[in-house]
């Protein structure tokens, strides 16, 4: 006997699972008790070439799929919602396992599709979204179901971090090092995606309903990518030891989520973390504070995720989806409390900087000023509307900040 499976996409993705099932055969077999066979693949454009084994349908309809007999497993690695969103629904209806890579579809979708795996007594699995081979979907939802978290901090674009790292270790243009980061397979199919903080976006939402079981406003969310990040601000910021990454940030209480990109010195667990490689350090009532890091795109990391995640749906391991404990109001407000920025302006505009800013550290070169500051976020939005300078935070991991948590009793449903 096999276990018939098809793929949807392929891609980098789709050929990334498609080969480490042929490659680790082995493994699957012992663990499975039997093999597991690709017999067909949907894919868009018909002309492309399309290295696989004799025997595999390689189709453009998706009838060709939803009409294989006995398919149980599903592996969904196309891009945008739809068709993704229809054709998954029709294959939970016929009784398959869904496991899949889509972003996209699982931060807009992913509380329908999982009302519709209940409803046809499927699992629906989705390790592949958030962080590439990082496991944190799969441990938050099977080895952390206890812990509370309030907060956690995360490099959840392998692109971005790509292109920031290449730029400050190899000087590479922004334009070269994305250019790089597609020809190794990063990069979303619009790239604009991960540049402009959209997929880091998707994946924050996704994490947040893994770990709170609600869904989180989308109205009014601080989001922002990397296009800002000059090369001259790169080295300024290492002349004076600090780091640009793109962060994702999620805190309950006060609730505030963001993407964007931060500041961060040698003292942040994410200093060292570069490259395609994503992290997530989150805050835990009883573990206390821990970090996952590992690649977070291309073609095997990913695959690494969807064929564990194949492994967990035949081992019968339960996926949690979400304490339900805090309900998720947005808090549109800004807040009064005093944090740290970093400012880079030119020379002549320094004066002009307004008082209520407290400057900590001045480094200049060359007429380039880079001023770390102590003030509100409503001290830089004033700041903003009337100089044009560029504005970073300088974020710090928050300590344990869980246990000041205990009252917070109009947040609890
Ligand atoms: N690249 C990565 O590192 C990661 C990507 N992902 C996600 O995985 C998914 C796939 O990404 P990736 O492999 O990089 O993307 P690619 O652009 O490399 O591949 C997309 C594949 O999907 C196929 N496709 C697109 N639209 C349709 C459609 N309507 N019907 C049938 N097939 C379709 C394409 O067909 P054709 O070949 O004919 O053009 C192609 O094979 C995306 O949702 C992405 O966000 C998740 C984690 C990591
Ligand atoms: N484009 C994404 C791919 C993985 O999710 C990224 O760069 O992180």
């Amino acid at each position: 006997m096999v276990k018939k499976a098809a793929i949807l996409g392929f891609g980098t993705v789709g050929q990334g699972i498609y080969d480490a099932i042929q490659t680790h055969d082995d493994e699957l077999q012992s663990i499975l008790g039997e093999p597991i066979e690709i017999v067909a693949i949907l894919v868009k454009n018909e002309d492309k070439g399309r290295a696989v084994n004799e025997g595999t349908i390689i189709t453009t309809s998706f009838q060709d799929i939803v009409s294989i007999p006995e398919l149980e497993i599903v592996f969904e690695a196309i891009v945008d919602c739809e068709p993704a969103f229809t054709y998954i629904q029709a294959l939970m209806k016929k009784g398959c396992h869904i496991i899949t890579a889509n972003k996209k579809l699982v931060a807009h979708y992913g509380s329908e599709l999982m009302v519709a795996a209940e409803k046809y007594g499927v699992k629906l699995r989705y390790d592949a979204t958030v962080a590439g081979a990082v496991p944190i979907i799969g441990a938050l939802q099977t080895l952390l179901r206890t812990n509370r978290m309030n907060s956690f901090q995360g490099i959840l674009n392998g692109t971005s971090n790509f292109i920031l790292t290449e730029m400050r270790t190899k000087g590479l243009s922004f334009d070269d090092a994305l250019l790089q980061a597609q020809t190794l397979g990063y990069a979303e199919a619009d790239p604009a995606s991960d540049i402009e903080g959209i997929d880091a976006w998707n994946k924050l939402v996704i994490l947040i309903r893994t770990i709170t079981g609600n869904e989180p406003s989308t109205g009014n969310i601080h989001r922002e990518g990397i296009t800002s990040i000059s090369q001259a601000f790169i080295s300024l910021a290492e002349k004076i030891g600090l780091r640009f990454k793109h962060l994702a940030y999620f805190n309950q209480a006060p609730l505030q989520y963001w993407v964007k990109p931060v500041l961060i010195d040698a003292s942040h667990p994410f200093y060292q973390v570069d490259g395609v490689n994503n992290s997530i350090h989150l805050d835990c009532s009883l573990a206390g504070e821990l970090s996952f890091t590992g690649p977070g795109a291309g073609k095997l990391p990913t695959a690494s995720a969807l064929l564990e995640d194949l492994v967990g749906i035949y081992q019968g391991i339960n996926a949690y989806n979400g304490q339900k404990t805090v309900k998720l109001l947005l808090n549109e407000s800004i807040s009064a409390e005093e944090k740290n920025w970093v400012i880079f302006c030119k020379e002549n505009q320094v004066a002009q900087l307004p008082n209520q800013l407290h400057q900590l550290q001045t480094y200049c070169e060359a007429r380039e000023v880079v001023l770390l500051v102590k003030g509100s976020e409503i001290d830089i939005q004033l700041l903003q509307n009337f100089l044009k300078v560029n504005v970073f935070e300088y974020i710090k991991i928050q300590k344990a900040k869980y246990v000041e948590l205990t009252n917070v009793s109009f947040l609890h449903k």
